[in-house]
């Protein structure tokens, strides 16, 4: 078992990495001073995989628990559907003390974490992520929302979990293609932060891809080190953290251009790093070789170098509403080399667009 903490003064966590944690979720719920009862927010696959067992679960840790499953995929993140879990908490009657699981991947917790942030002006979030890309990224630091109709995460909050439980038996019951979208994250880290995580990925791509134990726990752990040690700096995204948001200008235009549905988060991202590697070489901030390196990694996991039912005219509309978008200027994270990002404001138009023209299909 694995603990990664992060860092935020009174609202510090640790993340609990490992095979068989019940215990330790039992005995965290069991002194967290919870009122009795709780709420499950899960979603229609992980819900009949994995829900009564963690419902018995919570209960045999002293609370009553209702779970609430939302239709699986990204177009159940919206406020409709937040809607109707903050009604099914006020008739269960659930009050300040009482906790909401997120058990699922990102979207549920995303989507459980912004009713835990605004149900009577915040009540206790407890993260139980259940995907690769909910593990290694979308369960820690605090960002949660659900998407508008013209954009991305646009109505949301920061908002800190009390505690991230990551059980990876889990993984076991996960399609292929989650696979690969949690690794569109993880290469990101390696990008933007740690060039040896990114050598890593390259030389051990058989264990990495067949989710053998040993890469797994270290694939998590480094991810979840990366971003605990930039939220901890930088928990709302003043500066630093801006980093993370690495391929995901290009990649939530490429999301909302095709609805949310044709391409999934860690699909996107991938592509949307492409695009940045692109951008970081037209204006010669890294060379032909990483550049290279960047696509043949992203091609070997299995993720598209290149995005289809997108235009470039809509996707460039699309990025002025980016949350990294202030006054009209959009700020790009940009690569200086494998392990180093910096970010810019002054990038030409015609160079973004040669980008996105370059990832579209
Ligand atoms: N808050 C953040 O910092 C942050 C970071 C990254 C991504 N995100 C958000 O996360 C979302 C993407 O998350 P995701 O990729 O987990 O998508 P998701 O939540 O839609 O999960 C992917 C699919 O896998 C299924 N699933 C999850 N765990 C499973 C398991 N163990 N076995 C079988 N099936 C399982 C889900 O039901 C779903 O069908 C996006 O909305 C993205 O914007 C947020
Ligand atoms: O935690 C962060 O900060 C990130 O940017 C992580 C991203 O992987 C994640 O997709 C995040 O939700 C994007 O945030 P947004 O502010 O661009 O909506
Ligand atoms: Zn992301």
């Amino acid at each position: 078992m694995r603990k990664v903490r992060v860092d935020l003064g009174e609202k510090s966590y640790d993340i609990v990495i490992g095979y068989g944690i019940e215990q330790e979720i039992k005995d965290f719920v069991t002194s967290a001073g919870y009122s009795s009862k709780a709420l499950l927010i899960t979603d229609t696959h992980v819900g009949p995989l994995y829900g009564k067992k963690v419902q018995e679960l919570l209960s045999e840790a002293g609370l009553t628990v209702t779970m609430v499953q939302i239709p699986a995929g990204e177009s159940s993140k919206n406020l409709t559907v937040a809607n109707e879990v903050f009604t099914r908490a006020i008739e269960l009657g659930l009050d300040r003390k009482s906790p909401i699981f997120a058990l699922g991947g990102g979207v549920v917790g995303d989507l459980a974490g912004f009713v835990a942030a605004t149900y009577m002006r915040g009540v206790p979030f407890v993260q139980l992520p259940t995907s690769l890309l909910a593990q290694v990224d979308s369960s820690v630091g605090g960002k949660v929302a659900v998407n508008h109709e013209l954009g991305k995460n646009l109505i949301g909050a920061f908002y800190q979990p009390q505690a991230v439980f990551m059980e990876l038996n889990c993984m076991k019951t996960l399609p292929p293609r989650e696979i690969y979208t949690g690794l569109g994250e993880i290469i990101k880290y390696g990008i933007i932060y740690d060039a040896d995580f990114f050598a890593f990925l390259e030389e051990n791509q058989e264990q990495v891809l067949s989710l053998e134990p040993e890469a797994l726990v270290h694939m998590i752990a480094r991810s979840c080190e990366i971003k605990a040690a930039v939220v901890s700096e930088d928990e709302k995204e003043a500066g630093l953290r801006r980093i993370l948001n690495f391929g995901h200008t290009i990649g939530h235009a490429i999301e909302k251009e095709t609805e949310y549905v044709r391409y999934n988060h860690g699909e996107a991202v991938a592509t949307g790093m492409i695009g940045a590697a692109h951008i970081s070489r037209q204006l010669g901030l890294i060379d032909d070789e990483a550049f290279e390196r960047v696509k043949k990694l992203v091609a070997a996991y299995k993720l598209p170098l290149q995005a289809g039912g997108v235009t470039v005219d809509g996707m460039y509309g699309d990025i002025f509403h980016d949350k990294k978008t202030v006054g009209g200027k959009v700020t790009w994270v940009l690569m200086e080399k494998i392990g180093q990002v910096i970010c810019r404001n002054d990038v030409p138009a015609d160079v973004v667009k040669q980008a996105m023209a370059a990832v579209s299909a």
